[in-house]
C-alpha cells in the first residue's frame, strides 16, 4: 500500500476514501503561490501542463462523491461534511498528458438574504482554471443557487469566459425527483455552460466525460506554446549575427600585411 493521505483539519471522507486517494492535501496545505513548492504543484514533476477544477454546489449534492469516483472510479456512499480537499490526478487529453487538481469545496448553505460565500470559496474559485457546479435532482433549491454560482464565478473572474459545466446528480433517484433535468439543461444553455445529468452512485463514465470536457476546454484556452519548457527554450540566446564592419576591418588587415610579406621578399 502507497502512503496514507495526510488527514486534513476537520471534517474530511470517510477512512475508505482516504485510502483510495493518495494524493491530497487541504486547502490550507496548498503551498503560498509564487513559492517553490507551489511551482511544483503547477506543473509537476514532469513539468506537465496543469488544470485546476473546483467542484461547487449546495451541501449534501455530492459534491465529494463525484469527485472521489472521478478519481478512483469508485462510489462510498457515505462521507463527513468536508472541509474542502485539493486532489490530484493525470489525464489523457488528445494525446497529451495534462496533471488535473480537483477541489473540493464546502456545501454552500442557502440563507434568506443570499448565499453564505465564505471567503474559501471564493478562493477555490478565483483558483481554478475550470468550475463544476453541481446540484441534485432531488432538491430543488440547490438547482436554484446554479444562477448565483455562476454569477460568482463569472464576478471573479472578470473578463475571462470560464470554462463551466453544470451536473445534475442523482439521476438514480427519480422516486424523488425535485428537479426535471431537462431545467438543468435548459439553464446550462441560457448560461453557455456544458451539461451532463449523472448518477455517481451508479455511473462512472458521464462523471468522467463531465471532468473531461472541462480538461479538453482548459487545454484549448492554454495553447502548449505557453508551457514553460517551450518558453525556456525560447530564452536561449540566438548566436550574435557576424559584424559585418569588423569583418571587412580584419580582412584588409590580413590583405594588407601578406601584401607587406609578399613586397618584403
Ligand atoms: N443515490 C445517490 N446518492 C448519492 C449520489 N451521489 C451522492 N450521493 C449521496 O449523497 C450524500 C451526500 O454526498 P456528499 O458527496 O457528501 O455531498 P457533498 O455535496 O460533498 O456534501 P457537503 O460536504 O455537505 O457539501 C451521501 O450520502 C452520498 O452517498 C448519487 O448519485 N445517488
Amino acid at each position: 500500500m502507497g502512503p496514507r493521505a495526510p488527514v486534513p483539519h476537520g471534517a474530511a471522507p470517510t477512512g475508505a476514501a482516504m485510502r483510495l486517494i493518495q494524493n491530497m492535501c487541504t486547502i490550507a496545505e496548498y503551498p503560498a503561490p509564487g513559492s517553490a513548492a507551489a511551482a511544483d504543484y503547477c506543473l509537476g514533476a514532469a513539468g506537465r501542463r496543469l488544470v485546476k477544477i473546483a467542484v461547487v454546489g449546495a451541501s449534501g449534492v455530492g459534491k465529494t462523491a463525484l469527485v472521489v469516483r472521478f478519481l478512483t472510479k469508485r462510489f462510498i456512499g457515505d462521507y463527513e461534511r468536508n472541509a474542502g480537499n485539493l486532489y490530484t490526478r493525470q489525464v489523457q487529453i488528445e494525446g497529451e498528458t495534462l496533471a488535473i487538481q480537483v477541489q473540493d469545496t464546502p456545501g454552500i448553505q442557502v440563507h434568506e438574504n443570499g448565499l453564505s460565500c465564505n471567503e474559501q470559496l471564493n478562493r477555490c474559485i478565483r483558483w481554478a482554471d475550470a468550475v463544476v457546479i453541481v446540484f441534485s435532482i432531488t432538491d430543488y433549491k440547490s438547482y436554484e443557487l446554479i444562477g448565483q454560482l455562476h454569477q460568482l464565478v463569472q464576478q471573479l473572474h472578470l473578463g475571462t469566459r470560464l470554462p463551466v459545466v453544470v451536473v445534475a446528480n442523482k439521476a438514480d433517484l427519480l422516486h424523488i425527483k425535485q428537479v426535471d433535468p431537462q431545467l438543468g439543461l435548459q439553464l446550462a444553455n441560457v448560461l453557455g455552460c456544458s451539461f451532463y445529468e449523472v448518477s455517481v452512485s451508479e455511473n462512472y463514465n458521464d462523471v468522467y466525460n463531465a471532468f473531461h470536457i472541462l480538461c479538453k476546454e482548459v487545454s484549448h484556452k492554454q495553447p502548449p506554446s505557453s508551457t514553460p519548457e517551450k518558453r525556456r527554450t525560447s530564452l536561449i540566446p540566438r548566436p550574435k549575427s557576424p559584424n559585418m564592419q569588423d569583418l571587412k576591418r580584419r580582412f584588409k588587415q590580413a590583405l594588407s600585411a601578406k601584401v607587406r610579406t609578399v613586397t618584403s621578399v
